[in-house]
């Protein structure tokens, strides 16, 4: 059974608006986007750009300074945070790491594991696993409970690049079985492309947003031409054009400073392609220089700012 993004029904969370500020600087500020059942909404950006903190006011972890966050009532979330904090000097067996939050039934379990691919390693140690097996394993925890919505923040962590490729397929899998909501953090678009409904580009702001070209997603097309041509079809030129200073304020590639980014602030102009074009200095955690093109398959219907 297949459930199809369905962004008809109503959102499972929805975030208009939304600022997080923090010591007098906004880390986020004007993102709205909503996910929906069956939908998988993926979040990229530079290092430093917000996704962390706008899933975690996404689900609840942290309050909106402006703006608001609606979720369905009685949401079920999973989430598999970026870090995790175990102690890796005591043994822990995936069956422990499973029940660490609380009780689950065997068959519950067995059938998490099963749909990650683990259910052969039910006493193995966490510590001993590979990158791909122990994401895999964090996956399961958080599927076990049948959750409504499903919240992954960088899942290919320590994952090469054929298991990079795997796991995605395991979360659209997931989405295809169980029809819960996904909303996932990536670095990269290259391959979370093949498994996203929305993507949202931040930078303090959401910059663009958009579905992948409806070609590059049809199976006839995969069929005929294979992924990576589905890939190629849609490499776009992706630039930023604006530096975070490291008190906070703004410096616009027209040279003008203001003390936020704002995507309708006038400094923001539109591209032929999308470009990241700042530096972020320290104490932003965007300590690259980053001018930086990413190759991403062109979204339709971007909206550029
Ligand atoms: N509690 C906090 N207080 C002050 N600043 C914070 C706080 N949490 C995060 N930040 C800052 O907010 C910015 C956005 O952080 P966030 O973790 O959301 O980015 P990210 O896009 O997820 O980054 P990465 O790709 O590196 O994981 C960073 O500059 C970070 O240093």
């Amino acid at each position: 059974m297949s459930f199809p993004a369905n962004s008809e029904a109503k959102p499972l969370v929805s975030l208009s608006n939304v600022g997080v500020r923090r010591d007098g600087r906004w880390l986020v500020r004007g993102v709205d986007f909503s996910v929906s059942r069956g939908e998988i909404v993926t979040l990229i950006g530079p290092n430093g750009s917000g996704k962390s903190t706008t899933v975690k006011t996404a689900i609840g972890v942290l309050k909106p300074d402006e703006g608001r966050v609606d979720r369905a009532s009685g949401l079920k979330v999973g989430y598999v945070p970026q870090k995790l904090a175990i102690d890796w000097t005591l043994p822990l067996t995936i069956r422990r790491l499973m029940t660490l939050t609380g009780p689950l039934s065997e068959g519950d379990m067995a059938a998490a594991l099963d749909a990650v691919g683990l259910s052969h390693m039910l006493g193995a140690e966490v510590q001993h696993l590979s990158g791909g097996e122990f994401q895999r394993a964090l996956m399961a925890r958080a599927i076990a409970r049948k959750p409504d919505l499903l919240v992954l923040d960088e899942p290919v962590q320590g994952v090469d690049f054929s298991g990079e490729i795997a796991i995605y397929d395991l979360i659209r899998s997931i989405r295809n079985t169980t029809g819960c909501g996904i909303l996932l953090i990536s670095h990269d678009l290259h391959v979370v492309m093949a498994a996203t409904d929305t993507v949202i580009c931040l930078n303090g702001h959401v910059c663009c947003r958009g579905t992948p070209q409806a070609v590059s997603q049809s199976a006839e097309y995969v069929r005929l031409f294979g992924s990576r041509a589905a890939q190629a079809l849609a490499v776009y030129s992706h630039h930023h054009d604006h530096t975070h200073l490291p008190d906070g304020r703004v410096l616009h590639s027209d040279g003008a400073v203001t003390d936020h980014c704002h995507p309708d602030d006038g400094h923001h102009h539109g591209h032929e392609g999308h470009d990241h074009d700042h530096t972020h200095a320290a104490g932003d955690h965007h300590t690259d220089d980053h001018k930086h093109d990413h190759d991403h398959r062109q979204p339709a219907g971007e909206r550029h700012v």
